[in-house]
C-alpha cells in the first residue's frame, strides 16, 4: 500500500490575474479552489496513475468536510486524524501576461506533539513491511522541527519505505534518519548542503553524497530546467518537457507520486525519471492543483528523453 502523510493540509485558492499590481486594486480574471498540501497532491497524481493510495495525516476539524468530500469525489481513500482548528488557505497568484507565480502560504493550525503521537499510534498500526509512505510538506506550528526524523525512525522500524519531500529543518532532520528516497528541489537542497546550483557537476556530486549516506533514490528537481535522478545504479538527467503552462504548483508533488509509483512497481531508473517528468509536465498543463489527466501523462511519457550522466 502507498500512504501519503500531510501534516499541514491547505485549501489552494488559485487566482488568475492579467498582472499583479502591488498597492493597487487588482481584478481577478478567473479563480479556482482545490484541496491541497503536498501529500494530498501526491495522492491525486497517484489516482491519475490508476494507483490506490491512502491519504492520511492531520486535518483541522472546522473545514474538514470540504477536504473529505473533494477527495472522496476523486475516489481517494482518506484516514486523517482530526484535531480542533481550521485548515489554512494558501493563495496562488498566477499572472497571465508573464506567467509569474506568487505563492502566499499560511502557517496553518497549531498542533502538539501529543496530537502527533495520537496520529502515529493508529497510523503505525496499519503500516506493514514493504509499504511506501510519502511524507511531505511543511510542519504545523507546535511540533518539533525534527518531527519528520522521528516519524521516519518509527516507519523504518516497521520496514516501510519512506519518500520524503520537505524544506529547511524538516528536510535536514528528516534526511538524518535516512529515508528510502527524497525529492528536494534545487533551493531546498542548497539549504541543507554545499552545492553550486549553476554547476551540474556540483549538484550531481551533492546527490551522490546523499546516496552514499544510504538514501537509495535522490530526485532533484530543477524547475523548468528539468531534473536529475541519482541512485546506486547511476545518474540521469531529463530536461523539462516543453508544455503550455497553466500552473506549476504541485509539479514537484507530481514527481513524488511518480517516484512512489516507480518504487511500488519496481521501474528502472530511466523509466522512473521519464514518468516523473511526464507527471510533472501534465501537472504544469493543469489549472490550480487539480488532478492531471491520465491520458496526457501516458502520451507525454513516450516522448521524454533521458541522458545518462
Ligand atoms: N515551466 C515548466 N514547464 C515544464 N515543466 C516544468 C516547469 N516547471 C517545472 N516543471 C517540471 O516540474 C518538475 C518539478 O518542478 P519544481 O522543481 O519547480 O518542483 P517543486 O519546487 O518541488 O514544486 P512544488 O513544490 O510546487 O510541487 C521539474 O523537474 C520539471 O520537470
Ligand atoms: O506550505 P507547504 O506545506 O510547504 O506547501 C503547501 C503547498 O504550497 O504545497 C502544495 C504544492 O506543492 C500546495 O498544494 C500547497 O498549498
Amino acid at each position: 500500500m502507498i500512504y501519503t502523510v500531510t501534516l499541514n493540509p491547505a485549501i489552494d485558492k488559485t487566482i488568475i490575474l492579467e498582472e499583479l499590481k502591488k498597492g493597487e486594486v487588482n481584478r481577478i480574471l478567473n479563480s479556482r479552489v482545490d484541496v491541497g498540501g503536498k501529500g494530498i497532491n501526491v495522492s491525486k497524481v497517484l489516482c491519475s496513475l490508476n494507483t490506490r493510495s491512502i491519504c492520511t495525516g492531520i486535518l483541522g476539524k472546522e473545514n474538514s468536510d470540504f477536504f473529505l468530500k473533494y477527495l472522496t469525489n476523486l475516489g481517494i481513500d482518506t484516514n486523517f486524524h482530526i484535531i480542533s482548528g481550521e485548515n489554512r488557505t494558501n493563495i496562488k497568484i498566477v499572472e497571465k501576461t508573464n506567467y509569474i507565480l506568487t505563492d502566499i502560504n499560511d502557517r496553518g493550525f497549531k498542533m502538539t506533539m501529543k496530537d502527533l503521537d495520537n496520529f502515529l499510534s493508529y497510523f503505525l498500526f496499519f503500516v506493514k513491511e514493504g509499504d511506501i509512505v510519502v511524507i511531505s510538506g511543511s510542519l504545523p506550528e507546535g511540533i518539533d522541527s525534527d518531527s519528520y526524523g522521528y516519524i521516519i525512525e518509527k516507519l523504518k522500524e516497521k520496514k516501510a519505505k519512506v519518500v520524503l519531500d520537505a524544506d529547511g529543518e524538516p528536510l535536514y532532520y528528516g534526511m538524518k534518519s535516512i529515508p528510502y528516497a527524497i525529492k528536494p528541489n534545487i533551493d531546498e537542497l542548497k539549504k541543507v548542503m554545499e552545492i553550486d546550483e549553476n554547476d551540474m557537476d556540483s549538484i550531481l556530486s551533492g546527490g551522490k553524497r546523499l546516496v552514499d549516506t544510504g538514501i537509495k533514490k535522490v530526485l532533484i528537481s530543477l524547475g523548468s530546467k528539468g531534473a536529475i535522478y541519482i541512485t546506486e545504479e547511476g545518474s540521469f538527467f531529463s530536461e523539462s518537457f516543453k508544455v503550455p503552462v497553466k500552473s506549476t504548483v504541485g509539479a514537484g508533488d507530481a514527481m513524488v507520486a511518480a517516484l512512489a509509483y516507480a518504487i511500488k512497481n519496481q521501474l528502472n531508473d530511466i523509466d522512473t525519471l521519464k514518468l516523473a517528468t511526464a507527471c510533472a509536465a501534465s501537472k504544469v498543463m493543469t489549472e490550480g492543483t487539480k488532478k492531471p489527466d491520465r491520458l496526457l501523462i501516458n502520451k507525454i511519457v513516450k516522448d521524454v528523453g533521458i541522458r545518462q550522466l
